[in-house]
């Protein structure tokens, strides 16, 4: 589904956030009344997607801790990941943009590749989703946003702004990863020092419980996963800040390495 060019945004915030994101320079506090359930932050982020000048690729998964997944009714939220944001893994360091005075932290996540159009309807689980992925891959969610407060104000303004997803950093795919998957491992470093370790078993129900979050989600929203699109599923060594100067590894033992490092944000590229 394509929204590109459609500056129709209405919300105040989506459109502060927009213009923030696309200047590359920080809000330095939450444009507006925060929103108060997830309902109404979907709807902020709808309106940003709609005036976003790229083409959603994917979808990035964040884990909501208690006390904020009683209270807002959901163990996950959801953000788009856009097109000119996806960025594939090489033999140097993958560089991103972080915005001064915003947030930015990298994530190790397996990411998972539709195969095909999922059916449109509710009801996913994780074992119902597993047909539907033709490939894994390792990578980097790269999590950002403006708002250097962005994860501080519980989940609803975390999701209004994209989910604070800043980009992906697609790596390698894992083979055999049906057999494998439940099992993997992986860590993180900043600057050459290990920040986090974990794994896919890290990720509460796994990655494909992710994507089933996604598609019951995607379906209240009249949303379609299609065919080619990206899910990140969600921290598997936690949420690591970052800052511009620094550089990470996601090591994924015998997955492979993805290097990538951090720049000072200038305007988006139109
Ligand atoms: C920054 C948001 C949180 C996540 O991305 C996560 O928990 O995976």
């Amino acid at each position: 589904m394509s929204h590109a060019h459609d500056n129709s945004s209405g919300s105040p915030i989506a459109r502060a956030f927009v213009d923030a994101r696309r200047a590359g320079r920080a809000v330095a506090s939450y444009p507006g009344v925060q929103p108060g359930s997830m309902d109404a932050a979907y709807a902020i982020q709808d309106e940003a997607i709609a005036a976003w000048p790229d083409d959603v690729a994917g979808w990035k998964l964040g884990r909501i801790n208690a006390p904020h997944d009683a209270r807002f009714g959901a163990g996950r939220l959801a953000g788009p990941i856009f097109s000119k944001a996806v960025w594939t893994a090489g033999a140097a360091p993958t560089p991103f943009r972080v915005i001064d005075g915003g947030f930015a932290a990298v994530e190790a996540e397996y990411l998972l590749e539709l195969g095909e159009t999922a059916p449109d309807r509710d009801g996913w689980t994780a074992d119902s989703v597993a047909p539907l992925v033709a490939r894994v891959f390792t990578g980097v969610e790269i999590a950002g946003s403006p708002f250097a407060g962005i994860n501080d104000h519980g989940p609803a303004v975390t999701a209004s702004d994209f989910g604070n997803n800043a980009g992906l950093i697609l790596g390698a795919e894992i083979a055999d990863w049906r057999d494998r998957l439940a099992g993997l491992t992986c860590s993180m470093s900043i600057d050459g020092a290990v920040v986090g370790r974990g794994g896919a078993a890290s990720i509460p129900g796994g990655p494909l419980d992710s994507l089933a979050f996604l598609l019951n989600l995607l379906h209240r929203r009249g949303r379609r996963l299609e065919a080619g699109q990206l899910i990140s599923t969600g921290a598997a060594t936690g949420v690591h800040d970052i800052l511009a100067g620094q550089s990470a590894v996601a090591d994924f033992g015998p997955d492979g390495r993805i290097e990538c490092v951090a720049v000072s944000a200038g305007r988006e590229p139109s």
